[in-house]
């Protein structure tokens, strides 16, 4: 197996769908869950690059291990569930410490799931996606109830991050292109937020490229050393 050229991490409490998502976009479906041990990983191949995509266990048990999977991560998506407010505090509480361990120049996406329970997500058939009875188990309708936690809520926490992270916002992506709303359970939203984070990895790849310095010998150039008499005879 190749050496994936970058890695994206999915952090967030527990349930709030990010095996779900990982697996709505990777494998097509929205199939039951459990609750992850440990974690994960996908390799996807973007364009001529492989990215690594980690899933993580939100549980508190595992959550000394955060750090590890977050090691050198290009983009980190931060996933709450919008119908539970604490789910987004927990992101800033428990999982922000935990990506220190990140690229200096890491991304980061918030991501609300679970829209579809909600009565401002989209009406089916409005989405992007699919809606397959036959692998969701419970079929494509649920009481539908107020959401709980905004986009502008995200929005907030997204820029506070930046400023957590000395990070110009003129140098990043704006938070209106990095906080999305999605539904693992639909597909609304998956393939977007996935694939908005391939492209804007795939020139931090290029730049590591550049500033790596070569191991390889320019053997046309090379002198070899100037050979010199010695020994006790000379
Ligand atoms: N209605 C709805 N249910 C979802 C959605 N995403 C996930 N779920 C359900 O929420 C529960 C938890 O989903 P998981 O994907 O296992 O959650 P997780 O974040 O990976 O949880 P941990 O592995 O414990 O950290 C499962 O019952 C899923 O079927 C969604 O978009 N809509
Ligand atoms: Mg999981």
């Amino acid at each position: 197996m190749r050496k994936p050229d970058s890695k994206i991490v999915l952090l967030g409490d527990m349930n709030v769908g990010k095996t779900s998502l990982l697996q709505r976009y990777m494998e097509r479906r929205f199939p039951d869950t459990v609750s992850t041990v440990g974690g994960a990983f996908y390799l996807k191949q973007w364009r001529s690059y492989n990215i690594s995509i980690w899933d993580t266990a939100g549980r508190e048990q595992f959550h000394g291990l955060g750090s590890m999977y977050c090691r050198g991560a290009a983009a980190i998506i931060l996933t709450y569930d919008v119908n539970h407010p604490q789910s987004l505090v927990e992101l800033e509480d428990r999982f922000l410490g935990l990506t220190e361990t990140a690229s200096k120049d890491c991304l980061f996406a918030i991501v609300g799931n679970k829209v579809d329970l909600t009565e401002e997500g989209p009406l089916e058939g409005q989405e992007k996606g699919e809606c397959s009875p036959d692998l969701d188990g419970g079929g494509c309708v649920s009481p539908r109830v107020p959401k709980q936690v905004h986009l502008e809520d995200a929005v907030a926490l997204y820029k506070k991050i930046l400023k957590y992270k000395m990070l110009d916002e003129q140098d990043m992506p704006a938070a209106e292109k990095m906080c999305f709303e999605t539904s693992a359970k639909t597909g609304y939203n998956v393939d977007l937020l996935f694939e908005t984070l391939f492209d804007l990895v795939v020139p931090m790849i290029l730049r590591q490229r550049a500033e790596r310095p070569s191991h390889t010998v320019d053997i046309s150039s090379h002198k070899p050393p100037k050979r010199t008499r010695s020994g006790c005879c000379a």
